[in-house]
């Protein structure tokens, strides 16, 4: 069904696709709504208009009559520990956008009451992580990696408790191209199949994949697709220095989007046993180890297709591990196309580029400043072990490319959302002011202009890197 909302309309063809994985569910009503920020640009490109937005009440869950909002079911792998009901515990779905230019976007509220997927939690959602959600997804969207995006943060005039103190409440309104999860999979071959599971990867192909229906094994180039997509999104990661934090299967999507934005961070200084989660103890989702959990998690996804892949269970595990062992290589390549662009070569070169790592490691070198400064010629004063990176550079001049190193500049932000600032608007936000936060947007949505006045952006925070974890 379809709802006419004023310009917008809401579809949910996910809804009507999988009924057995949602469960229709409505916002909480909220007394006292103040949208606090809203992103015009992306209203455009949604087709929505911003004043609508503002005054309509959607952004907080207030839909014209007929539309069947939901909450969805998923399972996930949470620290390796398999968990079959989580699902949107404190989140609906409003519905599906199509935009002008003819690509679908879920429209979905964070922190809009408890579900009956909320367990033990108050459904609620603090003003400080909303904005935090908000601000490294616009970060990112400018950094060019795919990634789910805020559209508003509204706070809801009511109290959170968190930690024994009470914060300002607030509601994310985030577009995402879908919200299918590994997790979602792994909650409907959990439950009840094939049908579910054949479903979903119905909907799933034709909503992201459509070319798979026309395969001659769609279900494994369905499979194809997000193993690959997942390895790109990885290797983007690492190459603009982000750890995701927490990635359980019900945070791995099958779009190949960035999703949930909770204890994530840029690493200032190169080291891949950076952590950023006060809860990962083990360092289980320390930067280096991304592309492997990733990988990881794909096999999950795997196991939940294996069914629709071959009616004979071995040749379906031996179709889907040839897939699944496809994600190194794929991960490799585009993580080393992206690092022979960062360093102005116009084909990798795996030892020059191991190499760098190597030697960034030792001096625990800012990742971000590094490679501005070397397309200016500065990279040299950022060491202590000068001859190291003397003897680099000289095997990495002889194999540079002239347009490749006119671009780096294009690749290499100068700007990213560095951690203690983030947390330093945060902080200021949730005390009522929001210039500091103002500030963090604008500088994170232009990422590759160097700006006179930022300066404090460049610089690294002194730590301690384990940080900010609220919810
Ligand atoms: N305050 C809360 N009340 C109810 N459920 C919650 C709350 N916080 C988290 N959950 C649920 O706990 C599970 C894991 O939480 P997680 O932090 O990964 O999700 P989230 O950040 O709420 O949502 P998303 O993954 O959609 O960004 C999910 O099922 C989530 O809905």
């Amino acid at each position: 069904m379809s709802t006419a909302l004023g310009t917008p309309t809401l579809e949910d063809t996910y809804a009507q696709a999988v009924p057995d994985l949602v469960v229709p569910w409505a916002a909480a009503p909220v007394r006292d709504p103040q949208v606090v920020v809203l992103d015009e640009e992306l209203a455009a490109e949604l087709g929505l208009d911003p004043e609508t937005l503002r005054t309509s009440g959607l952004l907080v869950g207030r839909v014209p009559e007929g539309v069947r909002t939901v909450a969805q079911a998923y399972s996930g792998h949470q620290f390796g520990m398999f968990q079959p009901r989580l699902g949107d515990g404190r989140a609906v779905l409003l519905g599906e956008i199509v935009a002008p230019d003819g690509t679908r976007h879920d429209l979905h509220l964070k922190g809009s009451g408890r579900t009956p997927f909320a367990r033990g939690g108050d459904g609620k959602a603090a003003l400080g992580p909303m904005l935090r959600e908000y601000a490294m997804g616009a970060a990112m969207h400018a950094l060019g990696v795919p990634t789910s995006r805020g559209l508003a943060v509204s706070t809801t005039g009511e109290k959170v408790d968190r930690d024994g103190g009470a914060l300002p409440g607030a509601i994310l309104a985030r577009v995402a191209s879908s919200h299918l999860r590994v997790g979602t999979f792994q909650y409907a071959a959990a439950h009840e199949e094939p049908t579910p599971v054949r479903a979903l990867a119905d909907h799933a192909i034709a909503r992201h994949y459509p070319h798979a229906a026309d395969a001659d094994e769609p279900y494994l180039e369905l499979y194809r697709c997000v193993v690959d997509a997942q390895a790109s999104l990885v290797a983007q990661w690492l190459l603009v220095g982000f750890v995701h934090g927490v990635m359980n299967t019900d945070n791995t999507t099958i779009s190949g989007e960035t999703i949930d934005y909770g204890p994530c961070a840029f690493i200032d200084g190169y080291d891949p046993t950076t952590v950023f989660s006060s809860i990962d103890h083990a360092g289980r989702y320390a930067f280096g180890h991304q592309p492997m959990i990733a990988r990881w998690n794909l096999a999950r996804l795997g196991e939940c297709l294996l069914p629709l892949i071959d009616a004979d269970s071995d040749t379906a595990i031996e179709k889907a591990t040839t897939v699944v062992q496809s994600f190194t290589q794929s991960y490799d390549g585009y993580f080393a196309d992206g690092m022979a662009a960062k360093i102005g070569l116009a084909e990798p070169d795996y030892q020059l580029i191991a190499d760098l790592l190597a030697l960034l490691g030792t001096e625990k070198t800012d990742w971000t400043t590094f490679f501005r400064a070397l397309s200016q010629g500065t990279a040299r004063d950022l060491f202590l072990d000068r001859e190291a990176f003397d003897s680099w550079a000289a095997r990495r001049d002889a194999l540079t490319d002239p347009a490749a190193v006119a671009a780096m500049d294009r690749v290499n932000p100068v700007y990213i959302p560095r951690n203690h600032l983030v947390d330093e608007a945060l902080t200021a936000a949730e005390a009522g002011d929001l210039a500091p936060f103002h500030e963090l947007l604008d500088v994170v949505r232009r990422p590759f202009d160097e700006r006179p006045g930022l300066e404090r952006w460049t610089e690294p925070g002194t730590g301690p890197f384990v940080t900010y974890c609220g919810t």
